[in-house]
């Protein structure tokens, strides 16, 4: 990232009154947080097609570039800020479509705190805002050959638009159908191991020789879909996952016994004899920390298939009735090119300043209620919910849901 704008510097040191400000100039806007002040805006240098972010320490007068996780919203024709609570701060930005224009940079939640510790380094991380809610992300383990896979799929062919599959990353070789970006991101290992350090994953963890690992973007994805995510992670990824922030169900799969455990792996007949034997010895310890790790909220027994796939739609709410959720759809505009934004309690104000140019000089208000926010990175923040109005009037009233 290049050197600060010249009149954020200036601004700095003349200093700000109330702790809690925003400025704005050209594409990049300012906002203090006690001693820091955190400018958002430009192209960041490391990633050019996405908007940067860099720290001035009051304290030290001292310039941070601090690690930046999560998908970065793409630069826009400038933006605005507002600080949302004392860990995050809401990105507006300008000219958007109604899915891309809430982004929130989170700068102090727990997410970033344990990244911290983690990297050893200043961190930050985005987490675009999504609307209406989402239920929590499965994760589902147990041994190889146990049937995950298998449930998954009946359970993605019979709610296609309810759930989507989180496309793990991995380093072991593709079997002759899988395809690349469907069953996995198959990658190499140092590539891997370089995306690791960097923040990229959610959770990684070495599986029968191999590396395994979910990225943030992974259940970004699906979250973007509207879809409820997927995880098939072995019992290592579930505990890192369980220690994250991020919510989810965790169910373990457990065989009815280890003779028939052997006999799927071989029937499937996937592996080698020594990975057959490997995944054996493996299941094994497995099995009892599924079992006696306090992970896991539920187990189910794969014994007779469609009894099983019965049991996981009854724990996750399907009896066969349930469709997908309505995605809502509320009247939703534009984001002005040119507007100011204002907390108001629990509500978010955004005013277009200006009429644009070649445009009827309505000017547009939008109202986002954030009390009821969930989730936030790694992943997606939830349960915007979207007013409108297309012209100004005074107060509140008139409000379109
Ligand atoms: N209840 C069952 N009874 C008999 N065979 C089953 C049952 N469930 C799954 N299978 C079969 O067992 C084999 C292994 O299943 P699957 O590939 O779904 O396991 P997995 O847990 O996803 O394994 P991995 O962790 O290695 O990906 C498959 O051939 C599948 O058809
Ligand atoms: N910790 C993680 N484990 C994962 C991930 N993706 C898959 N897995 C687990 O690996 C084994 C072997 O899978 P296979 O496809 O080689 O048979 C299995 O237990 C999966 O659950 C991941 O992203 N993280």
């Amino acid at each position: 990232m290049g050197e600060a704008p010249a009149f954020f510097v200036d601004e700095l040191q003349k200093g700000y009154g109330n702790g809690f400000d925003t400025k704005s100039k050209g594409g990049e806007t300012a906002i203090l947080m006690g001693n820091r002040t955190y400018v958002i805006g430009g192209a960041c240098e490391e990633s050019p097609l996405s908007i940067g972010v860099q720290i001035f320490d009051q304290s030290t007068g001292e310039w941070i570039y601090p690690t930046v996780l999560g998908t970065k919203p793409k630069p826009c024709k400038g933006l605005s800020a507002v600080l949302l609570s004392e860990d995050r701060i809401l990105i507006t930005k300008n000219g958007s479509t109604p899915d891309d224009f809430a982004w929130f940079l989170e700068v102090d939640t727990q997410y970033v705190r344990q990244q911290k510790k983690i990297l050893g380094t200043d961190v930050v991380a985005w987490s675009k805002g999504v609307r209406g809610y989402a239920e929590k992300p499965v994760v589902i383990s147990g041994p190889s050959g146990v049937g995950k896979g298998t449930l998954i799929s009946m359970l993605m062919k019979e709610y296609p638009s309810m759930f989507g599959f989180s496309v793990s990353h991995t380093t072991r070789a593709p079997r002759a159908m899988e395809k690349d970006g469907v069953h996995y991101h198959f990658i190499e290992r140092s590539a891997m191991e370089k995306e690791i350090e960097d923040g990229k994953f959610l959770e990684f963890a070495s599986v029968h020789g191999n590396l395994y690992g979910t990225s943030v973007e992974a259940v970004e994805v699906v979250a973007d879909d509207g879809k409820r995510c997927i995880l098939d992670i072995d019992v290592q990824g579930a505990r890192s996952v369980r220690a994250s922030s991020l919510e989810a169900i965790f169910i373990f799969v457990c065989p009815p016994s280890m003779e028939e455990l052997e006999k799927r792996l071989r029937a499937r007949g996937t592996e080698t004899e020594e990975q057959v034997r490997k995944r054996l010895r493996n299941a094994k310890a497995e099995i009892e920390q599924g079992q006696s790790s306090g992970i896991f909220d539920h187990m189910l027994y794969n014994d007779n298939l469609e009894e099983c796939y019965k049991s996981l739609k009854n724990l996750l709410g399907l009896d066969g009735t349930v469709t997908a959720p309505p995605k809502s759809s509320p009247k939703v505009v534009d984001l002005p090119m040119d507007h100011s934004v204002a907390k108001i309690d629990h509500r978010i104000i955004i005013n277009s300043k200006t009429p644009e140019l070649g445009k009827a000089s309505t000017n547009i208000r939008i109202v986002l209620d954030v009390s009821s926010l969930k989730g936030g990175a790694p992943g997606r923040t939830r349960g915007l919910d979207i007013y409108t109005m297309d012209s100004f009037l005074d107060g509140l009233a008139g409000i379109n849901h």
